[in-house]
């Protein structure tokens, strides 16, 4: 049997994103409100149709009847329609002329504005089988063609069988009608088309289902635009993040599954297997053992700062980009950090809570202005240096120790010890990242070294101040006020009740871990992390990530991009070109970045190149991932 392979494309919701006679009706119908009733009983009819459920010719006639329309009103569809074209249709451009001759299109469509689109990535107007319109002398549609095959009961497999072609059939389309020429033994295959619309009934029947084009092109290794379809992307999305970055994900033609909270370890190691980026915040802890069950995984967006939750060692071992939001919440915490501030100087909380028992105690004692006060800021980073910048505005004067030399910003005095700034502030507030070294780095020993009756904050990681001794000095008195954001146990989820030591104390503000959640800080994260990985996944970008050498790539224009990642050892780059030489492969561009565990090297070639190459690099020893981008 011959292995020549035709493909039968079906037009409306799979050539074009929408249905043509949907567009019709919204150019032939005026009035606004009308239209809507008219377009609700077309869509009614045609999926009705498209189901199988009423005959498509009683489908089309009720269509037809409702629109009234006119033969001029063609012209302006077939402009809507043009800029109508599937995605992943315009994208393969190259498919549809390299297989012109194997290309037909079939639909229960007319002619009359198929044509004209399908003309435009290159289908021969021959191999157009659809129906045609029957016009009255005032050029007024009042009919179809009742002679044509594709109003008949299988009409498309009908018509198929009479073009008598050799070889395979492969089916792509959205609708009933285009499963049934698989069913009536016509086709070799039918791949469900759901890029525009998804219907169940039919992918339910589908050999396969094809989120674009792409994904057919992949499967049956045809010359495609994209190295790899984009719903073989898999992106889990955990613990709550904004909507935003599910539908840019979702837009981009990924696979995407949300879980509301986070995961425990081993639930996470059974969810892990098949994804490719994953999605979280400061609650899943991402473990070895739970890197190891992701072979696929090559991305994780920690949709927050802190990345101390990421094993990044093993991450970067493996080849796995990880991407924060590194300055999305930044505002938002820095302006809790004040607000708790003065809530605190003026014993707030202590005083409302009275005041809801029936307490009125109008007195000015223990309640300060923060002005002139002496704010000492442990860690003086994104967040500590913002503060400076905001507690300065208030009139406060402020000093910060870091373990690395800051530029002091504004008015702001530099301690060169932690003792020195705990022994003067009147307020000691905590922004150190949350490495695992600055566990308990704020304990009994540092608390003795405060002054009485000092304001404590804590707004960066739990494990870093020692509970039971914050505890100890808020009961004494020594702190007069504490306000705590976070906990060296947090609760999984929100039904988990909150135990700790820090409950009933006075004026003790204590809040669960929110000091980026704003709106505005979640919508922000939310677009900045899945464009980092967005641009990691379609150029290489790694510009701006936690853990890989940072290299900020040119677009890919006219060429193919090679990536290759290795450890970090001596003569890697050598081997790259070696095999590139010997396979005469002219290079085009080329970038290396290395850091102490791995190498990133990109290299921009000619698109014509030997596709073996690509094992080559893949064998090179040392090598930890590598890939084609085109
Ligand atoms: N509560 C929340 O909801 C929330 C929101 C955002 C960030 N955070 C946390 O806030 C902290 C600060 O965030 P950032 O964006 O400013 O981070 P950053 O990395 O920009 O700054 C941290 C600074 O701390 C310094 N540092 C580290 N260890 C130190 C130590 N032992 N003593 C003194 N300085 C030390 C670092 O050198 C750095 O300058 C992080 O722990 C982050 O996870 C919490
Ligand atoms: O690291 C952070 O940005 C904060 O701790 C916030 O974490 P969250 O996204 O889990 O609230």
């Amino acid at each position: 049997m011959s292995t020549h392979k035709h493909f039968i494309i079906d037009f409306d919701s799979t050539f074009t994103k929408v249905e043509a006679l949907d567009a019709l009706c919204a150019i032939c119908v005026p009035d606004a409100q009308q239209r809507q009733k008219v377009l609700t009983e077309i869509q009614r009819l045609t999926d009705l149709g498209m189901e199988g459920e009423i005959p498509l010719t009683e489908s089309l006639e009720k269509r037809l009847a409702l629109l009234k329309a006119n033969k001029s009103h063609i012209n302006d569809l077939i402009e809507h329609l043009r800029g109508q074209i599937s995605e992943s249709f315009k994208l393969n451009k190259a498919f549809f002329e390299a297989y012109k001759e194997d290309i037909y299109i079939i639909s229960n469509g007319f002619k009359e504005f198929i044509v004209p689109i399908v003309a435009e990535l290159g289908v021969k107007p021959e191999h157009v089988f659809a129906n045609s319109f029957v016009y009255d002398q005032d050029g007024n549609i009042i009919g179809f063609d009742r002679d044509n095959v594709l109003t008949q009961n299988q009409g498309k497999a009908k018509q198929i069988k009479s073009l008598g072609l050799e070889g395979e059939i492969y089916v792509i389309g959205d609708g009933f009608t285009d499963y049934e020429i698989k069913e009536a033994g016509i086709a070799d295959k039918f791949y469900a088309f759901t890029e525009n619309v998804k219907r169940d009934s039919v992918v339910n029947k589908a050999d396969h289902v094809t989120p674009s084009l792409d994904e057919f092109l992949y499967v049956n290794k045809l010359p495609s635009a994209l190295s790899y379809p984009k719903n073989r992307i898999k992106v889990l999305v955990l613990e709550g993040i904004h909507e935003h970055a599910i539908n840019m994900f979702r837009q981009e033609g990924y696979n995407v599954e949300v879980i509301a909270g986070a995961l425990e370890e081993d639930e996470l190691c059974e969810k892990i297997h098949d994804v490719s980026i994953i999605c979280i915040r400061s609650k899943t802890q991402l473990t070895a053992k739970a890197i190891a069950a992701a072979p696929r995984l090559m991305a994780v967006g920690a949709f927050c700062i802190g990345t101390n939750q990421i094993d990044l060692q093993t991450c970067t071992e493996r080849g796995i980009v990880v991407f924060n939001a590194p300055y999305s919440n930044t505002r938002s915490v820095v302006e809790m950090a004040i607000g708790e501030i003065i809530m605190l100087s003026r014993g707030i909380v202590e005083k409302s809570n009275r005041m809801h028992n029936g307490e009125w105690d109008k007195s000015a004692k223990g309640s300060n202005e923060i002005r002139g006060k002496k704010l000492g800021i442990v860690g003086y980073g994104n967040i500590g240096s913002q503060l400076s910048v905001l507690a300065e505005g208030l009139g406060m004067e402020v000093y910060f120790y870091d373990v690395v030399d800051k530029l002091a910003l504004g008015n702001a005095k530099v301690c060169n010890t932690l003792e020195e700034l705990l022994s003067l502030a009147d307020i000691v507030t905590l922004h150190v990242d949350g490495r695992p070294d600055n566990k308990n780095i704020i304990g009994a020993k540092e608390f003795d070294m405060m002054k009485e009756g000092v304001i404590f904050l804590n707004l960066a990681r739990g494990h870093v101040v020692e509970i039971e001794a914050l505890a100890q000095n808020i009961k004494s008195g020594k702190i007069r006020g504490a306000a705590v954001d976070v906990f060296p146990y947090e609760p999984k989820n929100n039904q988990e009740s909150f135990e700790s030591a820090l409950k009933g104390l006075p004026n003790t503000l204590l809040s669960p871990h929110i000091g980026g959640s704003t709106e505005e800080a979640q919508e922000n994260i939310a677009q900045y992390v899945p464009s980092k990985l967005i641009d990691y996944v379609n150029t290489g970008g790694s510009y701006n990530s936690v853990n890989f050498p940072n290299l900020q790539l040119p677009a890919l224009r006219n060429a193919h991009r090679l990536i290759h990642i290795h450890r970090n050892v001596p003569g890697i780059l050598a081997k790259i070109n070696n095999a590139l030489a010997e396979n005469n492969i002219n290079i085009l561009g080329q970038y290396l970045k290395t850091n102490e565990t791995i190498g990133y090297v990109i290299t921009d070639v000619d698109t014509q190149y030997n596709r073996s190459v690509t094992k080559e690099l893949k064998q090179i020893p040392d090598t930890i991932k590598s890939r084609a981008l085109y």
